[in-house]
């Protein structure tokens, strides 16, 4: 397939609908909205040689970065900022969009804030980004979903040099080694989709690479993001200083303080690991969320667009955005 079949292939599956291009992974988007609001719906091209979307040399890309965000916290916001400087600096791709994909109450992990607020969190803090956005779609699923499944459109995962390690992580469950990731999702993550990884202070990412097989395999998709200024900031931290009754101020997004603190989050430990017991109650969490816009609100509506439909307006906005610079 040659190069600029492959961008009409990549643009029309990621901004216009939830089109996947890959029929393995299997979904029940029909109710699923992904919020579309930030992420560019025709590329720029090259506009000195007049050429637009379909005729740009660059290839689309969508960034998701999988992870806990309890809470949200401004390293969080610059992996994504530090992974833009990276393609602009490279120049093979053109980013169209980011998104972070809180995980689901399912996935049992200490001070896990519940989910829409972690949810609400993220969406907090993206308000004044231009370009970064929350996809709610995993944390609203009931159980841990494979980040494999969730990168179901040509997307590239953007993790923190830590989360690459875990990659050689194994469980021992009943005396049995169970990978932390199934070698075939590797494959996925890391082969179909590529992967941009922020170097973290303390963890070797090169050597890491170097080591693992499957990132070895993959290390032509693998990119991985110098980050310039060292930042550290660990959610785990926030937690313990908001327990210690420390000060956050400038480690996260103002409006994220004020949210934590409205729904008084980690102020207390709880047997389960969680730190938000009280919201576990039904009833609790409508009260709660009262006060807030109700997050689906937010979401726009996926449209679920035959192909050729979405060939046609994708032609069409080309041709609207080359009238319009004609004028
Ligand atoms: N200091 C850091 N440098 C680079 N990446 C980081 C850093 N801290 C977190 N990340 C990355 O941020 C993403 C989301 O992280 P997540 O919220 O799951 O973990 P965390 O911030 O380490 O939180 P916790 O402290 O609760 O484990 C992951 O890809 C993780 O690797
Ligand atoms: N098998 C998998 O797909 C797999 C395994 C471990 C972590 N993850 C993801 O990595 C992210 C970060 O996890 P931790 O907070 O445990 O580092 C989460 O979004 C989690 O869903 C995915």
């Amino acid at each position: 397939m040659s190069k600029s079949e492959t961008n009409e292939l990549e643009l029309r599956a990621v901004p216009q609908d939830l089109h996947r291009i890959d029929s393995n992974i299997q979904l029940d988007e029909l109710n699923y909205k992904l919020p579309r609001s930030k992420v560019k719906a025709v590329m720029n091209g090259d506009a000195a040689a007049g050429t637009f979307a379909l005729h740009s040399n660059k290839i689309p890309l969508v960034l998701v970065a999988c992870g806990s965000y309890s809470p949200v916290t401004y390293l969080h916001l610059r992996m994504f900022e530090m992974a833009r400087d990276h393609v602009v600096e490279h120049g093979e791709f053109e980013l169209l969009g980011a998104y972070f994909s809180p995980v689901s109450s399912g996935y049992k992990k200490a001070g896990l804030a519940y989910y829409k607020h972690r949810v609400r969190m993220c969406q907090l803090a993206v308000e004044e980004s231009e370009f970064i956005d929350v996809d709610p779609w995993e944390a609203f699923q009931t159980e841990t979903q494979r980040t494999a499944i969730v990168l179901r459109i040509r997307i590239k995962l953007v993790a923190g040099g830590d989360l690459i390690q875990s990659f050689a992580s194994y469980e021992v469950r009943n005396g049995e080694k169970i990978p932390v990731w199934l070698p075939s999702d590797l494959d996925i993550i890391l082969g179909k989709f590529g992967c941009f990884i922020i170097e973290r202070t303390g963890s070797d990412v090169h050597d890491f690479l170097l080591s693992h097989q499957s990132l070895y395999n993959h290390r032509k998709r693998v990119h991985v993001v110098k980050q310039f200024i060292y930042n550290d900031i660990s959610s785990t931290k926030v937690r313990l200083f908001i327990k210690r009754k420390m000060s956050i101020r400038y480690l996260l997004p103002d409006s994220v303080i004020a949210y934590i603190s409205r729904k008084r989050l980690y102020m207390v430990d709880e047997p389960s690991g969680r730190t938000d017991g009280p919201f576990d109650d039904d009833d609790i969490i409508q009260k709660s969320l009262e006060a807030d816009e109700k997050l689906e609100d937010k979401f726009i509506e996926v449209v679920n667009m035959d192909p050729y439909e979405v060939e046609e307006t994708n032609r069409l906005e080309a041709l609207r955005h080359q009238a319009m610079n004609d004028d």
